[in-house]
């Protein structure tokens, strides 16, 4: 079994990307647009970070770029296992030039980098790992033909590729999130394939009920579904509660704001990239 199947839910190095002041201009699908205070969506996500820290996490900082509205979210630009980084090739136009920060951010810490090419796309966000099994959601953001090329890169490392039609919902990941005991949470009037995923739970709210493993059973999760919280708590978990409601207004949950890396050794100051 490969280090990439063997979950590891100790702390490690997070990946952020902070908001500029054009956030207001980050694009919205499945929801309705609301304003958007950038300033007040910067403090929320220092906020985010600062509960990533609290937890014993190191933060990278990928080289902001106010001219990228949706730079934040920069689990779409990325997929990590071990220490390949698949740098993605983001489905939404306006999101292309993201990835190249990222790709330096990476490189720097040496990972190996590896890219989806086109005419495929591919978004982090469409990408559960379920230890060897990673779930793909295509047909949004996410072409079969980024799903293949995704495959192709981890085969090497015994992860199997699934690739799961998603159409109702932004992302794979806005409709089925991960616990650490594998468990799988899911809103089911999202999923054009609830049948794809084993043991599903369902969620009783529509958005902000997402989790990020903090470690051993901490989540960090969103202030925004407190029945799926209490859920959550009721099995046994820690929550760490960040208000992200201004930046959920672009459609954003708890994961898509960060990259987990592991196996790096950086201390738990920032590292600058
Ligand atoms: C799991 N999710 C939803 C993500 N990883 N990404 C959110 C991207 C939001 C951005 N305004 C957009 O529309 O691309």
């Amino acid at each position: 079994m490969s280090p990439a199947q063997v979950p590891d839910h100790r702390p490690g190095t997070a990946l952020v990307r902070r908001p500029g002041p054009r956030f207001d201009d980050g694009l919205t699908t499945h929801i309705d647009r609301v304003p958007v205070d950038p300033d007040l969506a910067a403090r929320q996500w220092a906020d985010y970070v600062a509960a990533f820290r609290a937890g014993g996490w190191a933060t990278v900082e990928v080289e902001p770029a106010d001219d990228l509205p949706d730079a934040p979210f920069v689990e779409d630009t990325v997929v990590v296992v071990d220490d390949l980084a698949v740098v993605a090739r983001p489905g939404a136009r306006e999101r292309l030039a993201e990835t190249t920060g990222t790709e330096r951010a990476l490189a720097g810490l040496g990972f190996r980098i590896e890219r989806i090419t086109a005419p495929a796309t591919l978004d982090g966000g469409d990408v559960l790992k379920l230890g060897s099994s990673w779930f793909v959601g295509v047909g949004g953001r996410t072409s079969h033909e980024g799903a293949r090329q995704l495959a192709d890169l981890v085969a090497p490392l015994d992860i199997r590729v699934v690739p799961v039609r998603t159409s109702r919902a932004l992302h794979l990941k806005t409709t089925v999130t991960a616990l650490p005991d594998g468990t799988l949470l899911g809103y089911v009037p999202l999923l054009d394939e609830p049948d794809a995923f084993p043991n599903l739970t369902p969620v009783p709210e529509r958005n902000g009920w997402r989790v990020v493993l903090l470690g051993d059973d901490r989540l960090l999760v969103s202030t925004s579904a407190p029945r799926t919280s209490q859920m959550l708590v009721d099995r046994g978990y820690e929550l760490v509660a960040v208000d992200i409601s201004e930046l959920e207004k672009r459609e954003s949950s708890v994961t898509c704001l960060s990259v987990r890396l592991r196996g790096l050794t950086l201390g738990t100051e920032d590292a600058c990239c």
